[in-house]
């Protein structure tokens, strides 16, 4: 494969695929799949300077992941601050204005700390020029839990850089802090490259997304008329391609409902030699509710679920098929071969359109290696429910609760049950035919010489369809990750390609939506 240098800029690609490059007329035509597409000549100064300062963004992403935000550690909590001064400064540096840190104020029950602050969500401009289109782009800057002693290869806060694999391995390297970066990184081309901005940018970076985006809605509501003002877009990159190879834009994602179900039995911990047989433990009692809800097919058993899902539609149907993606690329993801379907539709229903309800864990618990012989005095068994239009968040919580109550009474149990929720998120389905998504459409042709496949996402992004009825505009998502990154898993990764080519997507779509007629 040869390696091409014209001026500063370095192209690697296949011997075949270069018909014309010339200093003169920096144009790159490729074919990629028996499709031709060219770089237009406006995007040659702004991706060349992409790929010219891709150490300072690999070193921005490095500086940025070293900070262990994990939104859902009350311990950490100081340290999601701490992430957010750095976006702040980041922000500065790059020429951005009007920055605020928005205070959310204290965190809800349940929690430990009942002062706990919520971090800030961090509102920045870039550009006010009243001729040119508002684009707010929405990332999230906390991140999941993550420890060596998960089984990650190398320290998890720590990026590791890998050349010859082409990756860069950390906490949040693609979920989310890579790609809320590339919008910074995309600012600096335009910038360095001496190319106009071609709209203006409003960013919305929340420190909650990992743990429901706690007193974010109530936020976009004070500001739609105020800070988010004349925004005529919002989009956010915040999820995956469906699998390794075909890129893809978003125009769906499933609710989350996250609940927990606490068993209270004794005052301490007991010993089980002296109390095991004598007492009636919470632990037990849990495994069986926990034992209730789903079964090893993944079908719910909680009553009245299955009537909230919408029905399956023949035009709908037909959307399935087209999707390139296969019960193999699922296993490659997963590290396994323990797919509970084998045809691509079905997979691709359970995970868009059908809900799903995982056991997560449990609080109070032995977990450690060992043999401990401890009868836990209180347990919190911890599940969530992906839900899918038309189920209702407030009716499921009713039969949630109601179904963990009842499962409990059944147990005849001196002990003491309580389920609740923790947190919700709503899902959200759009229409992918407007003018971002073909400006976003456009823009992945332009880099990858493809057309993205339109996909829904099995996760959640709690505050999408916020933006979309509290600002009402269209929200896209704009994936620069793939299927196998790991995102919440052990060795989360983000492909450097990835990176370098989802900035030149941003970069590409903000232009082509600019120039669009429509809004
Ligand atoms: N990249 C999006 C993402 O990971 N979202 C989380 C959101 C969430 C909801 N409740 C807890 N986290 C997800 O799990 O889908
Ligand atoms: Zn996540
Ligand atoms: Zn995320």
């Amino acid at each position: 494969m040869p390696v091409l240098f014209c001026k500063n800029i370095l192209y690697n690609l296949p011997r075949s695929s270069i018909s014309k490059i010339t200093s003169s007329n920096l144009v790159v035509k490729r074919n990629i799949s028996n499709m031709s597409s060219e770089v237009p000549q406006e995007f040659v100064k702004v991706f060349s300077k992409i790929d010219s300062l891709k150490p300072t963004f690999i070193d921005r992403l490095a500086h940025a992941v070293e900070i262990p935000a994990v939104s859902s550690d009350e311990s950490l909590r100081p340290m999601v601050f701490k992430k957010a001064e750095f976006l702040v400064d980041e922000l500065t540096k790059l020429g951005f204005t009007d920055i605020q840190k928005k205070d959310l104020g204290i965190q809800p029950p349940p929690v430990e700390n009942p002062k706990l602050q919520l971090p800030p969500v961090v509102l920045s401009r870039y550009g006010s020029d009243p001729k040119k289109k508002t684009v707010l782009v929405y990332g999230h800057y906390d991140v999941q839990p993550a420890n060596l002693s998960d089984g990650w290869d190398s320290e998890p806060f720590t990026l590791t850089v890998d050349e010859k694999k082409g990756l860069l391995k950390a906490r949040g390297s693609t979920d989310d802090t890579g790609p809320l970066l590339g919008w910074l990184n995309v600012v600096q081309a335009y910038k360095e490259s001496g190319v106009e901005f071609p709209v203006n940018l409003v960013t919305c970076f929340e420190g909650m997304e990992e743990s429901g985006s706690l007193g974010l809605d109530a936020m976009i509501a004070r500001e739609s008329d105020s800070y988010f003002k004349g925004v005529d877009a919002v989009c956010i990159s915040d999820n995956y391609w469906l699998g390794t190879k075909k890129p893809v834009l978003t125009y769906g994602l499933r609710g989350c409902n996250y609940y927990q179900v606490t068993i209270n039995g004794p005052k301490a911990d007991l010993h089980s030699g002296v109390f095991g047989g004598v007492i009636a433990e919470p632990m037990v009692d849990l495994m069986q509710i926990l034992s209730t809800l789903v079964d090893s097919k993944g079908k719910i058993l909680i009553k009245g679920i299955d009537e909230m899902v919408a029905p399956v539609t023949d035009k709908e149907k037909g959307l399935y098929e087209k999707i390139d993606f296969s019960v193999d690329e699922l296993n490659a993801a997963a590290g396994s071969k323990t797919s509970l379907y084998q045809k691509k539709e079905d997979i691709l229903m359970h995970r868009w359109r059908y809900p799903s309800l995982s056991i997560h864990g449990v609080e109070g618990a032995f977990y450690s290696q060992g043999a401990k012989t401890v009868i836990p005095a209180k347990v919190s068994g911890k599940f969530s429910i992906r839900t899918v239009p038309d189920m209702d968040s407030e009716k499921l919580t009713k039969l949630v609760v109601g179904h963990c109550n009842a499962a409990f009474e059944k147990l005849d149990s001196p002990n003491t049950c309580h389920a609740e929720l923790i947190h919700d998120g709503n899902y959200w389905v759009s229409n992918p035919f407007n003018a971002q998504f073909t400006a976003a459409a456009k823009a992945t042709k332009v880099v990858y010489g493809v057309e993205p496949d339109m996909t829904r996402e099995g996760g959640s992004i709690p505050i999408t369809l916020t933006f979309e009825e509290q600002l009402k505009t269209s929200v896209m998502l704009l994936p620069m990750g793939r299927g196998d990154d790991g995102a919440h898993s052990i060795n989360e990764k983000l492909d450097i390609s990835n990176y370098m080519n989802g900035m030149k997507i941003m970069a590409a779509y903000l232009k082509y939506y600019a120039d669009s007629p429509e809004n």
